[in-house]
């Protein structure tokens, strides 16, 4: 009987070897491959469509206009392009399909929102803060701390790391501020004044520097005494290599977000994005291993219990975190404040000191307030909270930078519920929402003129008649940038040191600059500028 029923069984498997290598030979016949083909791209785009136009999405999408499409791929033609014109994209989207629209990346839908009325419904809310799937592909620079996280670890970490925001805490943090700010100051000194910025070979003039790194280097150290009350002195050429590396690993994440075809695993590998990209994200890496280690955070324990190595009054991030349960919480919390707070700071300043080379005027401005607050001569002072709240004119002109070039260029949120709008429309539950912020900015009717780079946009008067959520570099609502405050007293603390000792200028003109949008906004080319000092 068990003869029979293997002989059966080896004659069935027999009989489907056969079948097979017979449907081989038919498939090698290159009509019947053309036709297998022919029948699986039909199939796929009538998947497609079905995906874009028949599923409860892709029907309510329909009442919001949509960018151009076609199957399989969605919209993804209207990304082809190098990344510097992504922009520009964005702008001419927004002109032809207007301020809420939908755009579909193969058969997942975006809603790319740049209006200020459906950026308060969706911001200031409660309900809708979860974050877009993206956020992922940031965890080397943003660790897996409050930033990416969602729902009640979200609410968790915010609560925790709130009250070490409070304004009041930072009076500690000005002297931070003040100490690397003259470090700062001193190393442009020798830059520009020492004559070790290349000379231009063609007229013997001052060639233009890119300020960045050294605008970098200083708000890493800014952050990392803040964050743990020990100077790391990354303004040192210790560091150099960790800035390179993070300027990769920011090319990299450009390149995802403006090429997301190019990021399914395998095809990242290929290219060789993949090797490139963790060699760049292994120097960050290293770099916050040694800042966030336990033992640092030891010593930090120490230093406090001791009581002898902390500067009075200052407490440092650190202090807040160390009821965490464990190192390793503490480890991604200061890794989350890093992350977020060195590019953005330092691009924010990058951006106010070529906008203020490029306005003269309005920098004779600065410098007036600037003179009259902190007093004309050069003598060595620490900037307090009363010059701050004195230095007004600064604050505009850093706030309408801000407008102009939103350090963070976009956000991204996930409808964890539909979201009716005051249109009628109705986002529906699933679909990711991007907010580009620089363009909710450049919005006419809430910025007449919108290009012009023009400070009195932020006196007081003009600000209470505008729209709320018209201006959000920092985000707004309940999600909004933990570290606002402390970035715009850092800023206001270091510009007004470097202008307060230079004049600067620039060759260049805003047109020779295209806007890049990445994880950070950055330009290309990079801004060089030349700092002369006031004193000469
Ligand atoms: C000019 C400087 C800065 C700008 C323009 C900026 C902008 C932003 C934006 C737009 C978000 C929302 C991100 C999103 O929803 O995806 C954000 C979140 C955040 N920022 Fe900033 N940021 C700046 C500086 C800082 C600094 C210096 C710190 C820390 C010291 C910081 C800490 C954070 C944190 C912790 C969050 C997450 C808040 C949450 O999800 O609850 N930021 N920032």
């Amino acid at each position: 009987m068990n003869d029979t029923l293997s002989s059966i069984g080896m004659d069935l498997i027999l009989h489907g070897i056969r079948e097979l290598q017979d449907l081989r030979g038919v498939l090698r016949r290159p009509q019947i491959q053309v036709t297998v083909g022919l029948f699986l791209f039909v199939l796929l785009c009538l998947t497609s469509y079905a995906i874009m136009t028949l599923t409860r999405k892709a029907r309510m999408l329909r009442k919001f206009p949509a960018a151009w499409k076609l199957p399989i791929v969605g919209s993804i033609p209207l990304m082809l392009g190098s990344p510097e014109s992504m922009s520009s994209r964005v702008a001419i989207g927004t002109w032809l399909w207007g301020r809420v629209f939908t755009f579909w990346l193969s058969h997942i839908p975006y809603l790319v929102i740049t209006d200020a009325d459906a950026v308060q419904k969706v911001l200031s809310s409660t309900k809708y803060i979860e974050k877009g799937k993206n956020y992922n592909q940031f965890e080397w620079l943003l660790g897996n701390g409050l930033i990416t996280s969602n729902g009640h670890m979200w609410k968790e970490d915010r609560r925790l790391l709130s009250p070490s925001f409070k304004y009041q805490r930072f009076d500690g943090f000005l002297t931070y501020f003040n100490k690397h700010s003259k470090i700062l100051v001193e190393i442009l000194d020798k830059v520009f004044v020492e004559g070790n910025s290349k000379k231009d070979k063609s007229g013997g003039k001052e060639k233009d520097v890119n300020l960045h790194p050294y605008l970098s280097r200083a708000t890493m150290d800014f952050i990392s005494e803040s964050a743990l009350g020990l100077d790391s002195n990354f303004q040192s050429d210790i560091h150099a290599k960790f800035l390179e590396g993070v300027h990769m690993a920011l090319a990299a994440v450009r390149t995802r977000v403006t090429r997301p075809w190019l990021t399914v695993p395998i095809i990242w590998d290929i290219f060789g994005f993949g090797k490139e990209e963790k060699a760049a994200t292994a120097v960050f890496s290293e770099i916050m291993n040694e800042v966030s280690d336990p033992t640092n955070i030891l010593k930090r324990r120490e230093i406090l219990s001791n009581n002898d190595g902390a500067i009075a009054g200052t407490k440092p991030f650190i202090d807040a975190l160390l009821d965490c349960k464990s190192n390793k919480d503490i480890t991604g919390h200061i890794h989350t404040i890093f992350g977020a707070g060195f590019e953005t700071t330092a691009s924010g300043m990058n951006y106010t000191l070529f906008l203020l080379a490029l306005n003269p005027h309005l920098q004779a401005k600065v410098h007036e307030e600037l003179d009259q607050v902190l007093g004309k001569t050069s003598e060595d002072l620490d900037v307090t909270f009363a010059h701050l709240a004195d230095l007004k004119y600064l604050e505009m002109c850093i706030k309408e930078t801000l407008r102009l070039f939103p350090p963070a260029p976009a956000i991204l949120r996930n409808a964890v519920e539909d979201i009716p709008l005051e249109t009628g429309q109705v986002i529906p539950k699933g679909v990711d929402m991007l907010f580009f912020l620089r363009d909710v900015h450049l919005d006419p009717r809430h910025f007449p003129n919108p290009g012009k780079f023009d400070p009195d946009r932020f006196l007081p008067e003009a600000c209470a008649s505008r729209h709320p959520y018209a201006y959000i570099p920092f985000s707004a609502g309940p999600r909004n940038c933990l570290g606002l405050k402390y970035a715009m007293v850092q800023m206001k603390c270091c510009l007004s040191h470097i202008l307060r000792h230079f004049k600067v200028s620039t060759q260049q003109k805003r047109d020779d600059l295209k806007i890049v949008y990445g994880m950070v906004l950055e330009t290309s080319p990079a801004i060089e500028l030349t700092l002369t000092p006031r004193e000469q």
